[in-house]
């Protein structure tokens, strides 16, 4: 079992700017979901783990290994996978494995190639090895991503908003790929996606202007709504008086009707019980801490 551990981790940047405060979290193997709005801290808190840049305070370990010490005690076991590789060299995807392999020290020349041919199985390229990747589809170049992740076995992976711009077969192809890897080594999942947290995470937290504002199990954040939540057709008009007597957590178009849902322990007058959703969640978390 791998084991990430960020104790009372804060970092403040040059301009003066408190990008994550007094952050804790336990992460073992399995997909842990970072949920949070667009520069609530995401990007921040990757960077500051695997190494890129020291917290201002607190502590990280990786199996053990004070890694703010010694960033290479989890860079050896790192795999990473942005949103955006930006440009491709022209070059095949199989041999922009081999450098990339080369440079994550696989030195044994056998070991490299049988690593890297059984990784273009595994996310189904291998007959397209031959072609260079700028020439690949959104979701092929993602697939790629996973496997120069996956270079070097390993123990921790970071996926950051890995199904933007995916058609929604390709996504499922991606996320269905990051689960089947997940059992034995953890990945991170940065994402604002509530879905992509609902169908592959064991673990979530939702980080909102650089603090961990809540942190479980997918599951138990569904139960805590359960009989909490009630939902109505509303016009445009109605809202504003609703607004100032709900709590509301979502407004959504159903065929160009609004309908909102409001979290409450009892069911108001007009509204009716609705599931909970994580989305639902996530935005009773978002809206109800303040900072
Ligand atoms: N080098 C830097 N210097 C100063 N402020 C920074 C720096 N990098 C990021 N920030 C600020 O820190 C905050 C968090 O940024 P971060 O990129 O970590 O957010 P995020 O959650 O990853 O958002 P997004 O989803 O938009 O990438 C933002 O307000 C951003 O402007």
């Amino acid at each position: 079992m791998n084991t990430l551990k960020i104790d009372n981790v804060s970092l403040v940047y040059s301009n003066g700017y408190k990008a994550l405060t007094a952050l804790n979290l336990e992460i073992q193997n399995g997909i842990f979901g970072l949920l949070g709005p667009n520069g609530a801290g995401k990007s921040s808190l990757m960077k500051t783990i695997v190494g890129l840049q020291k917290p201002t305070e607190g502590s990280i370990s990786f199996n053990g290994a004070n890694v703010v010490q010694n960033p290479l005690d989890i860079q050896k076991h790192l795999g990473f996978l942005p949103q955006y590789f930006g440009v491709y060299p022209k070059v095949s995807a199989y041999d922009l494995l081999e450098h990339l392999a080369k440079l994550k020290g696989v030195s044994n020349k056998k070991l490299r190639h049988d690593q890297i041919m059984n990784l273009l199985e595994k996310v189904n390229l291998t007959d397209v090895k031959n072609k260079e990747v700028h020439t690949f589809s959104g979701g092929m170049k993602q697939r790629f991503g996973v496997a120069q992740a996956l270079l070097g076995e390993p123990k921790i992976v970071i996926v950051d908003e890995p199904t933007a711009g995916l058609d929604p077969e390709e996504r499922n192809r991606f996320n269905t790929l990051l689960s089947d890897i997940s059992e034995d080594i953890i990945i991170i999942l940065s994402t604002h996606l509530v879905e992509d947290v609902r169908n592959l995470c064991s673990q979530m937290a939702i980080i909102k202007k650089g603090h961990v504002i809540s942190q479980g199990v997918p599951n138990d954040y569904l139960d805590q709504l359960n009989g909490k939540l009630w939902s109505k057709a509303t016009s445009k008009e109605e809202l504003p008086n609703l607004e100032s007597h709900h709590q509301i957590i979502s407004k959504q178009l159903v065929e160009r009707v609004m309908h909102i849902t409001i979290h409450a322990d009892d069911c108001p007058a007009g509204f009716t019980a609705t599931d909970p959703s994580l989305e639902h969640a996530y935005f009773t978390h978002l809206n109800t801490t303040a900072l």
